[in-house]
C-alpha cells in the first residue's frame, strides 16, 4: 500500500507546489489525478517516484519508505515505474529491443514471451522492428508504456499517458492497458487532462487546486455531486444557476427543452457534436449550455426544465 503522508513541496522556499497532501493507494488500485495546467500533477508523480526531495512529509510503499536524490545517487524506486511525458527511449534500436532493454538477458525466451504479450498490449506487433527514432510521438508514448511494463511493477505511475494519441487508437489502448493492469493487480497513478480516464477506468480521483487537495473519491461521486464549478468542469461545460436563491451546478445533459416552462432563454449558438447539439444560450443575462437533438435558430426562445436537485 502506498501511504502519502503530509507531504508539502516546492521547487524554490517561498514558491509551494504541492501543500500538505494527504492519500493512500491500495495494491492494484487505480488513481486517477486531475487539475489544471501547472497544478501540480507531473510534480506529485515524481515525488511519489522519488525523483523530488521532500520538504515535508513522508512516503512509504508498504514498509519502504520513498526517499530523493539527496538520498539515492539513481532516484527512482525499484518497484516502481514512472512514464514522463518526454518518455526517454533509446531511438537507435528497435521497438522490440527498447522493451527487452529492460527484461534479463539470461532467459531470452521469456524475454521474447513478455515482450510479444507487451506489443500486444501496445498494439504495437507491427512495428516491432522499427527504430524508435522513426515513430510517431503517439507510437513512442505507446512504447514508453510496454517499456515500464516489462518488469511488472508495483506501482506504475503515469503522465498524460494517452496524450499524444489520436482518439481512434486512444480508446482501444486505454481498455487494453487497464484491463492487463488490473489482471497483473498493478496499481496505477495516472495524471491526466482527459475525463475518460477518470470516469472509466479510475478506482479513485483526486483534484488538485491551489497547491491543495481539493477533492479525494470516487469519480463516480465527484461527478454526480461536484463542490465547485471547478471540479465539474474537468468533466464537461457547467452552468452554475441560481434557483430560488440557490445556486447549483448543472451539466448541459441535465438542462432539458421542454414545451413549456418558466425558465426561458435565447438561443444563442448551436454546435454540431455528432450526436446532439450543444447550445449555447442566453438565461437571465447568464451564458449556458445544454444539450439538445436538434439545432434552434439563433434568438430562438426556448422553454427550460433544470434537473431536480
Ligand atoms: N523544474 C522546475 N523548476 C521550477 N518550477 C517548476 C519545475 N517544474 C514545474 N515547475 C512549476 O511547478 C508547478 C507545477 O508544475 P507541474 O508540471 O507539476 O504541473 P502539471 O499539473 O503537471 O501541469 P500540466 O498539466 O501542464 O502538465 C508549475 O507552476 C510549474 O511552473
Amino acid at each position: 500500500m502506498l501511504k502519502v503522508k503530509h507531504i508539502s513541496f516546492g521547487y524554490t522556499k517561498n514558491k509551494t507546489v504541492l501543500e500538505n497532501f494527504n492519500f493512500t493507494l491500495k495494491e492494484g488500485e487505480h488513481l486517477c489525478i486531475m487539475g489544471e495546467s501547472g497544478c501540480g500533477k507531473s510534480t506529485l508523480l515524481k515525488i511519489i517516484y522519488g525523483l523530488l526531495d521532500l520538504q515535508k512529509g513522508t512516503i512509504f510503499w508498504k514498509e519502504n519508505q520513498v526517499l530523493g536524490p539527496k538520498k539515492y545517487l539513481v532516484p527512482g524506486m525499484d518497484f516502481f515505474k514512472y512514464v514522463a511525458q518526454d518518455f526517454d527511449l533509446m531511438p537507435y534500436i528497435s521497438v522490440s529491443e527498447n522493451i527487452k532493454k529492460h527484461l534479463s538477458r539470461f532467459y531470452p525466451e521469456e524475454s521474447e514471451k513478455r515482450t510479444q504479450e507487451l506489443l500486444e498490449v501496445i498494439e504495437m506487433k507491427a512495428f516491432e522492428n522499427t527504430k524508435v527514432k522513426n515513430l510517431s510521438g503517439g507510437q513512442k508514448q505507446r512504447v514508453a508504456i510496454a517499456r515500464a511494463l516489462a518488469k511488472e511493477p508495483e506501482l506504475l505511475l503515469l503522465d498524460e499517458p494517452f496524450g499524444q494519441i489520436d482518439n481512434f487508437k486512444k480508446n482501444s489502448l486505454r481498455r487494453r492497458l487497464f484491463a492487463y493492469l488490473k489482471e497483473k493487480n498493478i496499481a496505477c497513478i495516472v495524471a491526466t487532462h482527459d475525463k475518460n480516464d477518470a470516469l472509466s477506468f479510475a478506482d479513485r480521483l483526486i483534484v488538485i487546486r491551489h497547491q491543495k487537495i481539493i477533492a479525494n473519491d470516487s469519480p463516480k461521486e465527484i461527478y454526480h455531486n461536484p463542490k465547485k464549478k471547478y471540479i465539474a468542469a474537468l468533466f464537461d461545460d457547467v452552468n452554475e444557476i441560481t434557483i430560488d436563491g440557490k445556486t447549483h451546478l448543472f451539466y448541459p445533459h441535465q438542462i432539458k427543452i421542454v414545451e413549456n416552462s418558466d425558465k426561458k432563454a435565447i438561443v444563442l449558438n448551436a454546435y454540431f457534436k455528432g450526436a446532439y447539439w450543444l447550445i449555447e444560450a442566453d438565461f437571465k443575462n447568464t451564458t449556458i449550455y445544454f444539450n439538445s437533438v436538434k439545432p434552434f435558430n439563433n434568438k430562438k426562445e426556448v422553454a427550460l426544465s433544470f434537473l431536480d436537485k
